[in-house]
């Protein structure tokens, strides 16, 4: 590192190392850096920093350099003191007594340039009197300019017009460094310089006059001796100054603009260094403490003499906040070693602009320090399809956006106005629309989580229900299960609310989850509805199963309480078969609809869904009750029906006593009159219709018109029924039709094959019955057996037997058991019969001659044969199962 003599001169820092490549890496005392990423410490800046060399390059170490002295963060609380006048005037001397920095100073015996370029240093030198808190006013930036006139830059007044320019963009004061001895000379007294300063400072604030700060040109007359009166002096000075204003030529509009409207000025003298040094330093020490002390009023504070007012008024603040400094002074130094015009207010803007930009990138760190790993969560639970709910979102989210919106405003409303609320507006905009999101995620995760919940509480309180004995209220439960669900979404809602977010509220999403919850419960109760009406199908399918069987089996029992029917006349079970059944499903399915209505009734069904389920329990009910008609239909079912139906009007007298058929019978007729009786059913059975109108019962009233209501999943499911369903190209009639024409006549004829079995059968036992034992037969089986009836007379053993078997007969005869042990022996002997016929027929089947012998057994066996071809179900021994419960 370079070294400095104590006062600074024979150590002067060398130029930038960055435009001296050969130079070594260490930092000089200019600030520049040699190694790149090498941090400056606050030992780099004891002297200060170059922030301008003499080259005119600006120090991008200015930054670090205010870090450094703490002044970056210090807002508005700051000053900038610039100093200039002709070279080695003392400046630097002057600046070192007076805020204790550490400039290099020429020693007395080499008169020549030592400041070169802008240097600039922090006040150094604590107010002791001043309290803690005032302290602040010690952040006085003070820049030493290259002196002007110097023998160094020669006729080139390049470096001083624009470091002249520069010191007046940026500071609040400018010393005029003057000797006595120079007032009242032009270069002498830096008059062509304070032109300069005048014409730019029309030209750059004429855009925006109003917002002129006043700058204050501070002479400090050095070396003064007393002789001239600072009066007179001041007095030479004030008249030049007005001298220059006038000359200038002014832009339109201000040619009657005065000097003071834009300056104020004030006059200091101070006594001879080297002649007076006490005097010197007692008066350098009361001007520093007008530097370092707040504004005193003259009159409020009882000053006596201007030499104690305070210089730094807030009038003439730059109001550039200190973060900002540097941004701001190297665009105003570019502007101007570019040649630009410059522009105070647009460099303004493009300061504030950047620096706001940062600030926002700044304080947005924090924030997304809270934010991102809710988004990032958030984000998460969506692709995964289970968005999850942030707990205390809004407590994170609240802090979050006040503290990034706070610390925006603190730091970046030091800024241009417009800039900042375009800014802020930019910034709050971008918080919220991602705290938006969050928000509006999170509500969305506890929209659909309260959704799920819902379906689930209502499904499990549902089945829990099932379970119980006194089951369940259905609309109870989705109530409950609703509230639960709204208070829960506000839980989740409430906690997320972002206090302060205008957009921060839930009414209407709440709203849409209590219409969703709503769609919810609808669903479900329509699902509900479903299992009822399935149960509701379910029972009348059984009842009508039941009953409609039971009124078919009435068929079997052909008498109807009336006995043998007379001539064409049906007995009333048979006649109105159709009315009863008609009457019993629309009954059972009555009973059912309000059992439905009841219960759809208690889930807070609306009329319209009562309604649809009702149509449907119809229709499905008539689609059971044809299922169970067909099913009574069935070939063998209906055979056997009319088998029985024939068989009790033929078999059975008008007591409903089995008759024994007797030769003088009159079997025939009866048989003819039970068998057409019988076949008159097949026409009754084949259509439904009502005996009342002879007409088929009015189904399609029945049933009724489709409500509005009805969907196509209502639909579904249901099969096509004619007259209600007509495009589906079945009618009424057709619907009615319960055996075809071919199938009738295929039923008469089976049944009449079954009639004439039962006929033969008839015959054959009446026939039987007729067959009679010859008197004299009686005679000769005494005769011939006579012995034997002497033998088993005599011999005790047979005697008894013969009493026993005698009162076994009579037992038999009193009990009236005759009869079924006749049917028994004879069933017995039949089976007998078909056994021996089957043994016969395996054995003939191996012999060509047997071929005949089957076919004469065949005929033989007719009657038995046609029995069973004709789908009877029923053995022989169940015949005698059926015989025996009879008697
Ligand atoms: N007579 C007199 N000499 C002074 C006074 N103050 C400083 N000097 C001397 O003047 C010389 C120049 O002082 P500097 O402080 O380096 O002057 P400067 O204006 O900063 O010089 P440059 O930076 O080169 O422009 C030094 O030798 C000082 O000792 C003063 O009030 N009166």
């Amino acid at each position: 590192m370079a070294t400095l003599s104590p006062n600074g001169t024979s150590g002067r820092p060398t130029q930038s190392t960055a435009r001296h490549p050969t130079a070594p890496t260490v930092m000089t005392m200019n600030g520049h850096f040699g190694a790149v990423g090498e941090k400056p410490t606050a030992e780099h800046f004891e002297h200060g920093i170059q922030i301008i060399d003499q080259e005119k390059v600006f120090n991008e170490n200015l930054p670090a350099y205010l870090q450094s002295q703490k002044v970056l963060r210090a807002g508005f609380n700051y000053h900038l003191i610039s100093v200039f006048g002709s070279q080695s005037t003392g400046k630097s001397t002057l600046l070192n007594y007076l805020f204790g920095t550490q400039f290099g100073v020429m020693s007395e015996a080499d008169r020549r340039q030592t400041t070169k370029g802008i240097w600039m240093s922090r006040n150094k030198k604590e107010d002791a009197s001043a309290p803690k808190e005032q302290r602040m006013a010690e952040n006085i930036l003070v820049m030493d300019v290259e002196g002007t006139d110097g023998r160094e830059r020669g006729e080139d007044q390049d470096f001083e017009r624009k470091s002249a320019l520069f010191a007046l963009a940026t500071s609040e004061v400018l010393i005029v460094n003057i000797w006595e001895h120079q007032v009242g000379l032009y270069q002498g007294a830096n008059m062509g310089l304070l032109k300069t300063v005048f014409e730019v400072n029309l030209q750059v604030f004429l855009k925006d006059a109003k917002s002129v700060p006043r700058t204050l040109l501070f002479f400090v007359i050095r070396d003064h001796l007393g002789t001239t009166p600072l009066a007179n002096l001041k007095a030479t000075l004030t008249q030049d100054l007005a001298r220059i204003w006038s000359t200038l030529s002014k832009p339109p509009g201000m040619e009657k603009s005065q000097i003071g409207d834009y300056f104020d000025f004030a006059f200091v003298a101070l006594p001879h260094k080297i002649l007076q040094p006490e005097k010197f330093e007692q008066e350098v020490r009361r001007l520093g403490t007008r530097f370092r002390e707040g504004y005193k009023d003259p009159k409020r504070d009882g000053l006596t003499d201007d030499r104690d007012e305070a210089i730094l008024l807030p009038a003439y603040h730059r109001r550039i906040p200190a973060d900002g400094f540097p941004i701001y002074a190297k665009g105003v130094w570019e502007t101007i070693d570019s040649n630009k015009d410059l522009d105070l207010p647009t460099q303004q803007e493009l300061l504030a602009q950047f620096r706001c930009d940062e600030i926002a990138k700044e304080v947005l760190v924090a924030f997304d320090a809270v934010v991102l790993p809710l988004e990032e969560r958030q984000a998460e639970g969506v692709a995964s399809g289970k968005p999850s709910i942030l707990a205390a979102l809004g407590v994170a989210i609240t802090g979050a956006r006040k503290a990034v919106l706070a610390n925006f405003e603190v730091e970046a409303s030091r800024y241009h106005k417009g800039v900042f609320k375009t800014k802020q507006a930019e910034l709050a905009s971008k918080v919220d629309g991602r705290l938006k999101t969050l928000f509006n995620g999170q509500l969305s995760a506890a929209h659909k989580a309260g959704l799920h919940d819902f379906s689930e509480g209502v499904s499990s309180a549902v089945k829990a229900g099932q379970k119980r004995s006194n089951g369940y209220d259905f609309h109870t439960i989705v109530q409950n299960e609703k509230t639960k669900a709204l208070k829960s979404y506000e839980t989740h809602a409430h906690t997320s609310l972002v206090e302060g977010a205008p957009w921060s509220n839930y009414q209407s999403q709440l709203n849409l989850f209590r219409k969703d919850l709503d769609e919810a419960s609808a669903r479900l109760r329509k699902e509900e509805m479903r299992r009822l009406a399935t149960r509701s199908e379910r029972w009348v399918k059984a009842k009508l199963a039941e009953s409609v069987g039971l009124e078919f089996n009435k068929l079997g029992s052909g008498r109807g309480g009336s006995g043998a029917p007379a001539e064409g006349e049906k007995p009333a079970t048979e006649k109105d078969l159709w009315d009863r059944i008609w009457n019993v499903f629309t009954e059972t399915v009555s009973h059912a609809e309000t059992r439905f209505t009841d219960r759809a009734r208690s889930f807070d069904a609306s009329p319209e869904e009562v309604e649809v389920g009702l149509w449907r329990l119809r229709r499905k009910s008539w689609s059971a009750l044809r299922d169970k008609i067909e099913e009574e239909m069935m070939e063998g079912n209906l055979l056997l029906k009319l088998q029985e139906n024939f068989e009790d009007k033929f078999r059975y007298d008008e007591d409903g006593v089995p008759r024994l058929w007797r030769p003088t019978d009159d079997i025939e007729s009866m048989y003819t009159r039970a068998r057409e009786s019988t076949l008159e059913l097949i026409p009754l059975l084949a259509r439904f219709k009502l005996s009342t109108t002879t007409a088929p019962p009015p189904l399609d009233a029945w049933i009724g018109e489709a409500p509005t209501g009805v969907t196509a999943a209502d639909e579904e499911d249901l099969h096509p029924i004619g007259g209600v369903d007509e495009d589906e190209g079945k009618t009424l009639e057709e619907e009615m039709t319960v055996l075809s024409e071919a199938k009738r006549a295929d039923l008469a004829t089976r049944f009449k094959k079954t009639a004439d079995g039962v006929y033969v059968e008839a015959k054959r036992s009446a026939i039987g019955g007729m067959t009679q034992v010859p008197l004299y037969f009686y005679g000769l089986l005494l005769a011939l057996g006579w012995n034997e009836i002497v033998a088993v007379l005599r011999n005790p053993v047979y005697f008894i037997f013969l009493i026993l078997a005698a009162v076994g007969a009579y037992v038999t005869y009193t009990l009236n058991l005759w009869g079924p042990i006749l049917r028994m022996t004879n069933a017995a002997s039949s089976q007998g019969l078909e056994i021996f016929r089957e043994k016969l027929r395996e054995f003939l089947e191996s012999s060509d001659t047997g071929r005949q012998a089957i076919g004469m057994s065949q005929k033989a066996g007719y009657s038995m044969d046609t029995l069973h071809s004709n789908g009877t179900t029923k053995t022989n021994a169940t015949k005698v199962d059926d015989d025996v419960d009879e008697i």
